[in-house]
């Protein structure tokens, strides 16, 4: 049997749209929102689903959730058809849309978690566990009795996190889960998403624009564009297939009067009134590099930077838009 929770081939949504043609005129027009999705995802995985506005994210994410139905193709989520079988789907999904809530507005939080216990028919014990984990990783128990529309954004969040996995599900799907929230309550739902993920047992979808939330969370990154799969592998495989390179940053006591030549690798950039030399790491590795520039004399600190996630994905986004397709009307 296959370890899939997640099943799509050759999805497609489109959308009828009424555009202005004149000043009275209106003219039916075709908005192909998702055009030939093919995913697997694995039980246990946690996976990035990114892209550029527009490219087709949320209506995935509303296929897949059941809210809407495909115009084409075939999808099962966790062996079922989300929209046909949407009420069983829901005991075995949770979805957090950032925008959206799933909690009761006036009451205190506890209620809305206990209410959700009676609507899912969550055994107590099974409940209280969950929710004693939640309220220990998500720090929940200082606005427990305040009235959701009382909290603050990221109170807010932290009670939708816990809202979606209290029945249990196999799949949670995240629809920008930090959008709007501050430093610490980014930190704190990316810390309690990392710890979920790690029980293996969870499958996460996350779309997102932050990209901190991929880098901290998803070993495998699926990037859509106009509806299609421009890219589906590590963020690993990413940066090789755009060469992204490792930087090693060189502060020297004075600017060398020519710029050295440093064997495997390529003077990327000289900076601070040419006291830093960044160098981008090509058949050399950093221990080689630093020797090198040691060699030169003055070298008074070193420091080596990873290859930024923003850039890479900057770069695809821009690829892809020297290449748009005309799109379908
Ligand atoms: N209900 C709808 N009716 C008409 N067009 C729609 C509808 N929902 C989405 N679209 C269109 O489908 C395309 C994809 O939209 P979608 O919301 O899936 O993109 P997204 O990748 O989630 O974008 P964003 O990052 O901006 O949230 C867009 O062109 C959008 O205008």
């Amino acid at each position: 049997m296959s370890s899939d929770v997640i099943v799509a081939d050759g999805l497609r949504k489109e959308f009828t749209v009424r555009v202005r043609t004149g000043r009275l005129r209106r003219q039916k027009r075709l908005v192909t929102a998702v055009d030939g999705i093919d995913l697997r995802v694995a039980r246990g995985e946690m996976l990035g689903y990114i892209g550029p506005n527009g490219a087709g994210k949320s209506t995935t994410l509303k296929i897949l959730t059941g809210v809407l139905m495909p115009s084409a193709g075939q999808v099962r989520v966790c062996g079922l058809r989300p929209v046909a079988q949407r009420t069983r789907l829901a005991l075995s999904v949770g979805v957090v849309f950032g925008q959206r809530s799933q909690l009761w507005w006036d009451l205190p939080l506890r209620d809305s978690f206990d209410l959700l216990r009676h609507v899912y028919r969550v055994p107590a014990a099974a409940h209280a566990s969950r929710l004693r984990r939640c309220r220990d990783l998500l720090d929940l128990d200082a606005f427990l009795d305040v009235p959701v529309r009382q909290l603050s954004l990221g109170q807010r969040m932290r009670g939708e996190l816990t809202a979606a996995l209290l029945h249990g599900p196999q799949v949670l799907f995240l629809d920008e889960p930090t959008i709007g929230l501050d430093v610490v309550s980014k930190q704190a739902v990316r810390g309690f998403l990392a710890e979920l993920g790690r029980g293996g047992d969870t499958t996460l979808v996350l779309t997102t624009h932050d990209l901190a939330d991929i880098e901290r969370l998803c070993r495998r990154l699926v990037v859509i564009d106009h509806g299609r799969v421009v890219h589906d592998g590590s963020i690993a495989a990413l940066h090789r297939r755009y060469g992204s390179r490792r930087l090693v940053v060189a502060d020297l006591d004075a600017p060398p009067p020519v710029p050295p030549v440093v064997p495997g690798a390529a003077l990327r950039r000289v900076e601070a009134d040419g006291h830093r030399l960044v160098f981008a790491l090509e058949s050399a590795g950093v221990a080689e590099v630093v020797t090198a520039l040691a060699g030169l004399g003055g070298l008074r600190d070193v420091s080596v930077v990873e290859p930024e996630i923003e850039d890479v994905v900057a770069r695809l986004y821009g690829e892809r838009r020297s290449v748009r397709p005309s799109r379908r009307c």
